[in-house]
């Protein structure tokens, strides 16, 4: 499904749905991707990231969920971008060629954590062969230095980085340095697109310049986050504001209890109905008190 447009607007982070019993649930992608649609107005996606519990799963079933967002996605969704970063080179290339063989939007990969690049030029070299593998689609950079630890300002990797790396289209940037997103913004503006991961931040990146979002709350927040953007559009800033302060108020108030991914899932599931069943260990499952708490502010606020 490779798309002439341009990845822009919301990108949900794709929860991975789970049977109770800990199997990947494939049979409520379907009935996902109508949700997105039709109850969020969000139309991109990004599948087997953080949210998606990507580096929990195995290479085959990180296949067969980018398999089934393409094929549920056709005809509905924009964009499906794979998430093809691993902890080793060889299976990182091997996601690449199948997202691409599979017809996805794009594709998208951390930096490895455990051997960790420690300079610009050998993660770039580590990113270089992995998009070689899907040379027909775009390729992100996805930057979440608080989970890998790789700190490589994205400023200085930019520099340069389309004559080694063809297909590079933009960085989806999960970080809180907006020195270093603005840097990207005013360099590289109307070559990359610089989507901003920091959902409880992003009015303040939309205002450096930010192409679009990619996010985890984007699954049930979506709604009220597209709201957020048209305001901005229309330059009404105290609406966008209004946006903003009433999605920080829910996630402040979830931060407070304890929230990750097992949480991401537990809201989930109540606000779509559709069942996203427990997180994998190490993760646990969100309490009842959590859920709880978290749907009654969540009614409170969304009314
Ligand atoms: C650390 C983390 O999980 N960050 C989330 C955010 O969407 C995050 O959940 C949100 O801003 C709430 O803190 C995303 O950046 C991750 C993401 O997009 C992904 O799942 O790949």
């Amino acid at each position: 499904m490779a798309s002439p447009k341009r990845l822009q607007g919301l990108t949900a982070a794709t929860i991975t749905p789970m049977t109770p019993d800990g199997e990947i649930n494939l049979s409520v992608i379907g009935q996902y991707v109508d949700y997105l649609v039709k109850e969020q107005g969000v139309k991109n996606v990004f599948v087997n990231g953080t949210t998606g519990e990507g580096l929990a799963l195995s290479t085959q079933e990180r296949k067969q969920l980018a398999e089934e967002w393409v094929t549920k996605g056709k005809n509905k969704l924009d964009h499906v971008i794979i998430h093809v970063g691993a902890l080793n080179l060889p299976e990182a290339k091997e996601l690449a060629k199948h997202a691409a063989v599979i017809g996805a939007s794009g594709i998208a990969a951390i930096a490895p954590f455990f051997f960790k690049p420690t300079n610009k030029d050998t993660l770039v070299a580590f990113l270089r062969e992995v998009a070689s593998e899907a040379p027909g689609i775009p390729f992100y950079y996805y930057h979440i230095p608080s989970l890998t630890g790789v700190k490589i300002r994205v400023e200085e990797l930019l520099d340069g980085i389309k004559e080694k790396i063809p297909t590079f289209q933009g960085v989806k940037f999960s970080d809180t340095d907006l020195l270093d997103f603005a840097q990207c913004v005013k360099n590289n503006k109307e070559q990359f697109v610089l989507l901003y991961g920091v959902d409880e931040h992003l009015l303040s990146a939309l205002a450096m310049g930010a192409s679009g979002a990619v996010g985890s709350t984007y699954n049930y927040l979506g709604k009220k986050n597209n709201l957020m953007l048209e305001a901005f559009a229309k330059q009404d800033l105290v609406l966008a504001q209004q946006h903003q302060f009433c999605t920080g108020e829910f996630l402040s108030f979830v931060f407070k209890l304890g929230f990750g991914v097992a949480q991401t899932k537990a809201i989930m599931s109540f606000t779509s109905r559709i069942p996203m069943g427990p997180p994998r260990l190490p993760l646990l499952s969100a309490s009842v008190d959590f859920i709880e708490k978290a749907k009654a502010k969540m009614d409170s606020l969304m009314v």
